[in-house]
């Protein structure tokens, strides 16, 4: 039984209107929302009264579950309920549908989105500089000025100039030029939606804020169903949800919890300044601050904290950790990414085996998917039990999405991009026949319709086939379980067909899906639901195996909230942090970048271990410590001055980072000499474990009799990815 320390106790009882609590890793936010919802309930509130808030479903339920388990007695703390902010917005459209007729409509996922924007951007669509622009550039930009209320020319800018070469007066013009491009696009998307009742994913933000915001009777008849609003992770919001919260200050009461430093999701539009500005935007509002940390020990919250110290941002957050001394985090050198999975996956069996700990007391976090892939492997090879978050999604599989637009076009007949899909799984229907087909659907006015043409269609399977499936999904309408089920069932000769082998376990996705359907009370409600939050299907993973005891393999974004005994920290390397990718974009993303690292190092409670590739492109091929540093910036005596960053040094080439044309070039050491004269070291203090004070760490070198180092591979490092085209 955890007893909360006086600052906890006074948030979670608090009695004013409006409550900011902004406090570091591990001091126990999540948990003084849970206690608050408990002290709401105890106090009288009605469950249904409070929402809780957070920014992935599996974190809103877990709270919901925590404060439901711990609440009982006379009080039933069934009704509350725990949502993201998307999916609250889909409740509340679904619940008010006179006031929101687009409850109606159908949600575009990121796939078919970018799909309906490839319809209105065409083939050849080129900026005002003649570049091709695809349709996900315009959807990126679409949704970034959505999400944090900008113009689309700021909107523009930022995804597309923010590292320009350009005076500002030129770039104003090219701007410009670009919005009177891209503009109309984004208008004809737009009517698209509108004509074929489709919402994307943005949509259900803006749709409720902009109603709340704009008609005083919608917002009394909708902010009066919640007294107190419970906001997780309140760094992450954007201006659009940010919008959507100020519409329930004049009746609700908002107790927000959050973390400047472990703001992660800028790229998504997230504003952690908000934060900064909460009480001056807020009336009525107060704001309390956490210090004493919980989880890890002092070693681990000393590197953690002399990370943020490096930063130019100002935290003003220095961990103290209420558990005392315990390990250093260790650093420890590997030669290769493969040796680097061998070390991780070996240290898991080994505290096991040796040091009573489970499975489930390791984490290993990566910077993305592809970063956790050997570990990955290696935890195949040497049978060791995991769950992977962040990676692959459960939804986005083709199987899943083949079963989905089945049920899809039986809950909005008109659903094309769903009809378009679902036709062409069947023997001998392309795209051409589907086209003809589904504007033929278009014209009927009717379920019974659409199935009586298509039991008269010249087109045997499906008569045969298709009328008898979309009519059993059909009797199943308010039952999604039933109705996967079904699906699956009758359509398992064609997917059997359709994945051959692979269908073996393809096919047991569906037990998943079903269960999380079980939570949803119509077809329509579990599409909106499960594409409306593309990381459900991780949270339906753990929730199968959350009582086993496995491994966590995580991406740092996934790993938020989450904690273990044992953390590893895989490529820790120049150049991975922060990426070369990052760098471009400026200080802001590596900024970012640091607040990842610092998210992932605070997720360890008893040992931290970094890993870090002393062969990688980036660091020179001996190993002594020095030489893991970036090189310095260098001026060419040319004329036109090109400034280019040393990536890499070796005796007879040089790989630099040419500044203007941002570009990644080889040049013979030779000419280099000739060419380029040094102009300043500014760019070491880039990769964050420079200049890493010694007795903050272990630094372990393994001893490697048989390792064979791997040649380094262009493939397998980070920087060698493609260029962004920043042009
Ligand atoms: N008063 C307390 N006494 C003992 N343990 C506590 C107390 N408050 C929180 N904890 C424990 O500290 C750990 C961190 O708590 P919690 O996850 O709520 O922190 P947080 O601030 O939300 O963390 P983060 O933002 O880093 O995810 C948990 O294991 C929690 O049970």
């Amino acid at each position: 039984m955890i007893t909360l320390n006086d600052y906890q106790k006074k948030a979670a009882e608090f009695q004013g209107k409006h409550l900011l609590v902004l406090a570091g890793a591990g001091t126990g936010k999540t948990k003084t929302i849970i206690v608050r919802a408990e002290f709401l309930i105890k106090s009288g509130v009605q469950p249904k009264k409070i929402a809780v808030l957070s920014f992935t479903r599996k974190s809103a339920q877990e709270i919901v579950e925590r404060v439901k388990s711990s609440v009982s007695g006379p009080f039933n703390a069934g009704a509350i309920s725990g949502r993201t902010f998307h999916s609250w917005c889909n409740e509340i459209m679904h619940t008010y549908p006179d006031y929101f007729p687009q409850s109606k409509y159908t949600l575009l996922d990121e796939d078919d989105r970018i799909s309906a924007m490839g319809l209105a951007v065409g083939k050849q669509f080129k900026d005002s500089q003649g570049e091709k622009l695809k349709a996900a550039t315009v959807v990126a930009i679409y949704s970034y000025a959505v999400n944090t209320l900008c113009k689309l020319s700021e909107a523009i800018k930022h995804l597309r100039y923010c590292n320009s070469d350009k005076g500002d007066e030129e770039l104003k013009i090219i701007i410009e030029n670009d919005r009177a491009l891209i503009g109309p696009v984004i208008q004809k998307y737009i009517d698209y939606k509108v004509t074929r009742r489709y919402v994307d994913y943005d949509d259900m933000l803006n749709i409720v804020a902009d109603a709340l915001q704009k008609n005083e009777v919608i917002r009394k008849a909708v902010t009066k169903r919640w007294e107190h609003i419970l906001v997780d992770e309140m760094q992450d919001t954007n201006p659009l949800q940010y919008k959507l919260l100020q519409s329930f200050i004049e009746h609700s009461k908002l107790f927000c919890v959050g973390d400047d430093a472990q703001s992660i999701y800028a790229f998504r539009g997230a504003d952690f300044k908000t934060i900064h500005s909460f009480t001056a935007n807020v009336p009525d509002s107060e704001a309390q601050k956490l210090i004493l940390n919980y989880r890890s020990t002092q070693e681990i919250l000393d590197l953690s904290n002399w990370l943020l110290e490096q930063s130019p941002l100002t935290y003003d957050k220095k961990l103290e950790a209420s558990r005392g001394q315990g390990n250093k985090p260790k650093i420890i050198h590997t030669e290769n990414d493969w040796e680097e999975a061998n070390i991780i996956t070996d240290d898991i069996i080994r505290s096991v085996n040796e040091n009573d700990c489970s499975y489930s007391d390791s984490m290993v976090l990566g910077r993305s998917s592809w970063a956790l892939s050997r570990v990955e492997g290696a935890c195949l090879q040497k049978k060791i039990p995991y769950i992977k978050l962040g990676g692959t999604q459960l939804m986005q599989s083709a199987h899943v999405r083949d079963v989905a637009s089945g049920m899809r076009v039986v809950a909005n007949n008109y659903d094309e991009i769903a009809w378009i899909r679902f036709l062409q799984l069947w023997d001998g229907i392309g795209e051409v026949s589907a086209t003809k087909i589904i504007s033929d659907i278009l014209t009927l006015s009717s379920f019974v319709e659409i199935l009586r043409y298509l039991r008269h269609s010249k087109y045997r399977t499906l008569i045969h086939s298709v009328p008898d499936i979309l009519e059993v999904i059909h009797e199943h309408i308010n039952s999604p379980a039933n109705a996967i089920r079904e699906a699956v069932d009758s359509m398992n000769d064609l997917l059997s067909k359709r994945y051959k082998e692979e269908w073996t376990y393809r096919i047991t996705d569906f037990e998943v899906l079903e269960e999380v359907a079980k939570s949803t009370g119509s077809i329509s409600e579990f599409i909106t639901e499960y594409v409306l939050d593309p990381r459900a299907d991780t949270t339906l993973k753990i929730g199968k195996e959350i009582d086993k005891d496995v491994v966590t393999l995580s991406t740092i974004h996934s790993a938020k909230g989450l904690e273990s005994k044992i953390v590893h920290i895989t490529n820790v390397n120049p150049y991975t942090y922060p990426s070369t990718r990052t760098i471009k974009e400026g200080e802001d993303a590596v900024e970012e970048e640091r607040r990842c690292l610092y998210v992932a190092m605070t997720r360890a409670k008893d040992h931290l271990k970094l890993y870090r590739n002393v062969r990688s492109l980036h660091t020179q091929f001996n190993k002594n410590e020095e030489a893991i540093h970036l090189r310095g910036t260098y001026k060419s005596k040319t004329p036109d001055e090109q400034e280019v960053l040393v990536i890499n040094s070796q005796n007879e080439s040089v790989t630099v980072f040419n500044k203007k044309n941002k570009r990644t070039e080889v040049i013979p050491r030779a000419d280099f000499n000739q060419k380029f004269v040094e102009v300043g070291k500014q760019e070491l203090s880039l990769y964050f474990l420079n200049e890493l004070p010694t007795d903050l760490v272990e630094i372990v070198v393994p001893e490697r009799e048989n390792v064979k180092p791997e040649p380094i591979s262009e493939k397998t490092d980070p920087a060698t990815l493609p260029d962004f085209n920043f042009d």
